[in-house]
Parts: structure tokens; sequence; C-alpha cells
């Protein structure tokens, strides 16, 4: 296909993006923030830090300049929500103003409560397309089989967008429900940790799917307050998430809960690892209050992780009042 797509974050995410866009498009370019990194996929034909074993496609070109999206048609940001904003003003004076951008990053930003979509619209002025699904990178760039859900309200961008995407092995659902989308990739954070915590704490597989399955309702309840619909939920970006954070221990999220159930207090300044969950615990309990909204595995979580409140007299609580 005659396309040429940018990609933000040499990360995880954004090389396994890139390696299936590809796959697809003429060409890629995929923004290093570390000119070493970039030059080394150039020079080696391998992102060493992320796949040292994976080679990337030779129609993937490393740039660590932002100019050099000026042409491109749609810009996939892979880095944290808490740089999309600077990130976006900052691509918002080189890039076209057709240029579609695509975002991945899953969480609100600490000091707005904003989702990423709005904070996109508020830097370019353009309506962002939301990127969510159970999309663990590694299998992504092994050219595994995976899905995903994509909104926008505007359909021009959802084609562009589907088309560059999806291949036999890539499945893209479409839909209108930004906020909904957006949501079910923040409130999955919440869940995963949520059984990170019980699966720490040796809680049964009956009693955690029992809370499992209240906790699925709730977030309908969470998303139809914030203006999202109900279904969404049931998509890839919602229950297909949800389930792949909540159950796998490849996830971050769920690896924290897991060291809070048991116990262990994570300091993320002294460790390094970015929890982005941890951040949005916080800020979603103001949120659902703001909302009138009661959710019983928000409150949870919060006591346990924010709070550091003991996790046994926690789950007796939530399971009061099941
Ligand atoms: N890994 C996954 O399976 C996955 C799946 C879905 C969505 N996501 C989302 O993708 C985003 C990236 O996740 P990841 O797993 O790739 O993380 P990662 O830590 O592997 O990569 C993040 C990348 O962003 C870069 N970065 C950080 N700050 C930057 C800045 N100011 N400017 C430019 N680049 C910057 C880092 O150098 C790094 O290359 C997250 O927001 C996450 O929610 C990840």
């Amino acid at each position: 296909m005659d396309f040429k797509v940018g990609v933000v974050g040499a990360g995880a995410m954004g090389t396994a993006l890139a390696q299936m866009i590809a796959e697809n498009v003429d060409e890629v370019l995929l923004y290093a923030r570390r000119k070493s990194v970039a030059d080394a996929i150039n020079n080696t034909r391998y992102n060493d830090e992320y796949y040292p074993n994976i080679k990337v496609r030779p129609n993937i070109r490393a740039v660590n300049d932002f100019k050099e999206f000026n042409n491109v048609e749609m810009i996939f940001l892979c880095i944290p929500s808490s740089t999309v904003r600077s990130i976006t003003a900052e691509l918002n004076d080189i890039i076209s103003k057709d240029c579609i951008l695509i975002n991945t990053a899953k969480g609100l930003e600490v000091s707005s409560y904003k989702p990423m979509s709005t904070i996109i619209g508020e830097e370019t002025g353009r309506p962002a397309v939301a990127f969510s699904g159970p999309n663990i990178a590694s299998e992504m760039m092994k050219g595994l089989f995976t899905a995903s859900t994509i909104a926008s309200k505007n359909e021009k961008y959802l084609n562009d967008v589907k088309n560059v995407l999806e291949s036999d092995k890539f499945k893209v659902n479409a839909n209108n429900d930004v906020i909904g989308t957006e949501y079910c990739g923040i409130i999955k954070n919440i869940l995963a940790i949520s059984q990170g915590i019980f699966e720490g704490m040796n809680i049964n597989d009956n009693a955690r799917f029992a809370i499992f399955s209240k906790s699925y309702i709730e977030t309908k309840d969470i998303i139809e307050k914030l203006g999202g619909m109900r279904d969404t939920v049931d998509d890839y970006c919602g229950f297909g998430d949800i389930i792949t954070a909540s159950t796998l221990t490849v996830s971050r999220n769920h690896t924290l809960g897991t060291l809070y159930g048991q116990g262990i207090i994570i300091d993320e300044n002294k460790s390094g690892v970015l929890f982005e969950g941890k951040n949005t615990v916080s800020i979603f309990k103001n949120i659902i209050e703001d909302l009138n909204v009661k959710s019983t595995i928000v409150d949870f979580v919060y006591e346990v992780i924010i709070e550091n409140k003991n996790p046994k007299t926690s789950f007796v609580k939530l399971w009061d009042n099941l």
C-alpha cells in the first residue's frame, strides 16, 4: 500500500506495531528518543534492547528527529501517557493537517484526569483515533494472531487506519465510541491489579472469578456514566484486554497487584519500573466519586495499593459487598 506511517516510541509496543504495519505499507518511520538506538536499528536491523532475536523489516527506518514526520499520513503514539501532551504539541508544528494520530497509551493525564484523545485534541485540534485491545507486544512482534479495537468519530480515519493495520493475522474492529474504548483500557489496569492482589493473597479461584464478574458489570456502569457505550466493554478493547491483563502474569499491573497481595509495597522511584495503573487508581477513585458511581473493585484496589491497608481486611469488606 502506498502509505507512509510514523510510529513514536521504539519500545516494546512501538517496535512491534512498526513491524506489523511494515507488512502492509511502503515505509514505516520509527522514532527512537535516543539517537544511538535509532542508529543501531538502522545499522544492525535489530532493536536489541527489546527484541534481540527478531530482525526488523527492511522498510522500517528508525529516526531521531520529528522533522522526518513532515510527510507521513498517520502516526501511532506508543509512548507513556505522561508524555503524550508534550510529544503531540511538538508534532503539531511539523505534521500535515491531514495526518491521523492514533493513540495506544492506556492512561489518564495525572494533572487534569483527561483521557489521551482529549489531550491530543487540545494540542493538535484534530480528533485522535483510540487503539486498544489484548495486545501483548512480543506476540505482535512475532507476527502471531492478534485483534484490536480502533475508535473514532471520523469514518475516513477508521477506514484508513483499519487498512494500514489489518492482515490475515491481525483483525481490527472499528467503532465510534472513543470514550468507551479508551476507558476500557484504563479500567482494565485496575481490574488487573485487583486480580493480581487476589493471586498474591492466595484467594481461591471461585472467589476471584465471582468478583471478576461483578467487576465486569461495574466496568459497564462506569463506562456508561462517562458517556461511553456498555457494548464496547464486550469488544477486544474491553473483555479481551481485561481477561488478558487480569489472568496473565505478563501484565505489569497484574504483577504490581501480586506484590501488594503478598504484602510487598513498591516504591516506583526506587524500582525504576513504571506501573501506569497505580496513577490511574488514584485519579480514577476521584473520577467515580464525582460521577456518583459506586465501584467496590476500585475501592478495594485503592485501599490496598494507595492507602496501604491490609489486603485481608479489604478483601473481607469487598466480599461482604458482593
Ligand atoms: N507493551 C504492550 O503490550 C502494550 C500494549 C498496548 C498498549 N501499550 C501502550 O504503549 C505505550 C508504550 O508501552 P511499551 O510497552 O512499548 O513501553 P516501553 O517502556 O517498552 O516503551 C516506551 C517507549 O517510549 C519511549 N519514550 C518515553 N518517553 C518518551 C519521550 N518523551 N519521547 C519519545 N519517546 C519516549 C521510550 O524511550 C520507549 O522506547 C504505553 O502507553 C502502553 O500503555 C503497550
